[in-house]
C-alpha cells in the first residue's frame, strides 16, 4: 500500500527532466503550471454565478471540482506517484461526469432515457464502473479520458450545426481550437520526447495544462449558454467576455438579459 505513495511509483513519466529544478519536486514546471487551475476556477465560479443561480447551483460543481483536479495534478507531477496519477485521472473523470449530467443536450439522449435525472443516474453508474476499472490498467486511463474528450468535442460540433448565434459559433471555434492545440501538446510530449529533448524544450505538458484549462473554460461557457438557451429561454441568455468584451477576448461567460425568476437575496 505504501508503495503507491512513493515517488516515481507511477508508470507514467512526462518529458520534463526529473529533479532538474528541485530535490523534492520531480517535475517543477509541470507542477507549477497547475496554478492556472487556482486562478481560472474561482473566476469561472464568479462569472457563471448568475446563470447557475437561475438554472441550478449544481453547475458550480464543475469548477469546484476543477480546483481539486489542479491540486491532484500538482501532487502527481510533484511526486510521480501512482496515487497521484489515480487522483489526477479520477478527478478528471468525475468532472467529465458532472459536465455530462448537467449539459449533455437533451435531444441527444438515448431512446431509453426518460429525463435528465434518469440520464444523470446512468452517467453515475458508468462513472462508478469506470472508476473501479481504472485500477486495473492505470497506464490506459489517460487514453480513455481523451476518448471522452473527443466525444465532448463531437457533441459540441453537432450542436453548432443547428446554432445560428454568431457569438456562440465563434466561441465554439475558439474552444475547439484551444482543445486541438492542447491535445497536440499532450501527444507531442508523450510520443515525441526525444525530439523535444534535443531541442532542449521539455515544457509541452506544462503548456497543455494551461491550454486545457482555457479550453474547459471556453467549452463550459458555451455549453452553459446552449443549456440556458434551451432550458430557461425567458432569461434571454447572451455571451460576454471578461475583461475585453469589445474584442471577444478573455474568459467567456453567460449573462441573463431577461427577467429572472429566482428571488435575489441581497
Ligand atoms: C457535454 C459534456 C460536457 C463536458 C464538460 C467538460 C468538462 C471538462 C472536463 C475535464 C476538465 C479537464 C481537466 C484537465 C486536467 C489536466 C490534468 C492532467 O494534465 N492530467 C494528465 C496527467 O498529468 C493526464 O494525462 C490527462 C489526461 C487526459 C485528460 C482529458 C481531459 C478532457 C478535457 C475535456 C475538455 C473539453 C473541451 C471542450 C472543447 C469544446
Ligand atoms: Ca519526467
Ligand atoms: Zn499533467
Amino acid at each position: 500500500m505504501a508503495g503507491i505513495f512513493s515517488y516515481e511509483s507511477s508508470e507514467v513519466d512526462w518529458c520534463e527532466d526529473n529533479y532538474r529544478h528541485s530535490e523534492t519536486v520531480v517535475e517543477f514546471f509541470n507542477t507549477m503550471s497547475n496554478l492556472v487551475f487556482f486562478v481560472v476556477s474561482p473566476m469561472m465560479l464568479y462569472l457563471l454565478h448568475p446563470y447557475a443561480r437561475e438554472r441550478n447551483l449544481a453547475v458550480h460543481l464543475v469548477w469546484i471540482m476543477m480546483i481539486f483536479v489542479g491540486l491532484f495534478s500538482m501532487y502527481f507531477h510533484m511526486t510521480l506517484s501512482l496515487m497521484g496519477q489515480l487522483l489526477d485521472e479520477l478527478s478528471i473523470l468525475w468532472v467529465l461526469a458532472a459536465g455530462y449530467s448537467l449539459w449533455f443536450p437533451r435531444r441527444h439522449f438515448p431512446f431509453f432515457i426518460k429525463d435528465r435525472s434518469h440520464f444523470s443516474c446512468v452517467v453515475l453508474g458508468i462513472t462508478v464502473i469506470t472508476t473501479v476499472s481504472s485500477f486495473f490498467k492505470p497506464v490506459a486511463n489517460a487514453y480513455a479520458l481523451n476518448c471522452f474528450a473527443i466525444h465532448v468535442v463531437y457533441s459540441v460540433v453537432l450542436e453548432m450545426r443547428i446554432c445560428t448565434n454568431p457569438k456562440a459559433l465563434r466561441l465554439a471555434r475558439q474552444a475547439i481550437g484551444l482543445w486541438v492545440l492542447a491535445i497536440c501538446c499532450w501527444i507531442s510530449d508523450r510520443f515525441g520526447c526525444s525530439f523535444w529533448q534535443k531541442m532542449n524544450f521539455c515544457y509541452l505538458h506544462a503548456i497543455w495544462h494551461i491550454l486545457i484549462v482555457m479550453a474547459t473554460a471556453y467549452g463550459t461557457s458555451l455549453l452553459s449558454y446552449l443549456d440556458a438557451h434551451y432550458e430557461i429561454p425567458y432569461s434571454q441568455p447572451a455571451l460576454q467576455y471578461w475583461p475585453c468584451e469589445s474584442w471577444d477576448l478573455g474568459l467567456p461567460y453567460v449573462v441573463l438579459k431577461g427577467p429572472i425568476k429566482t428571488k435575489k437575496c441581497c
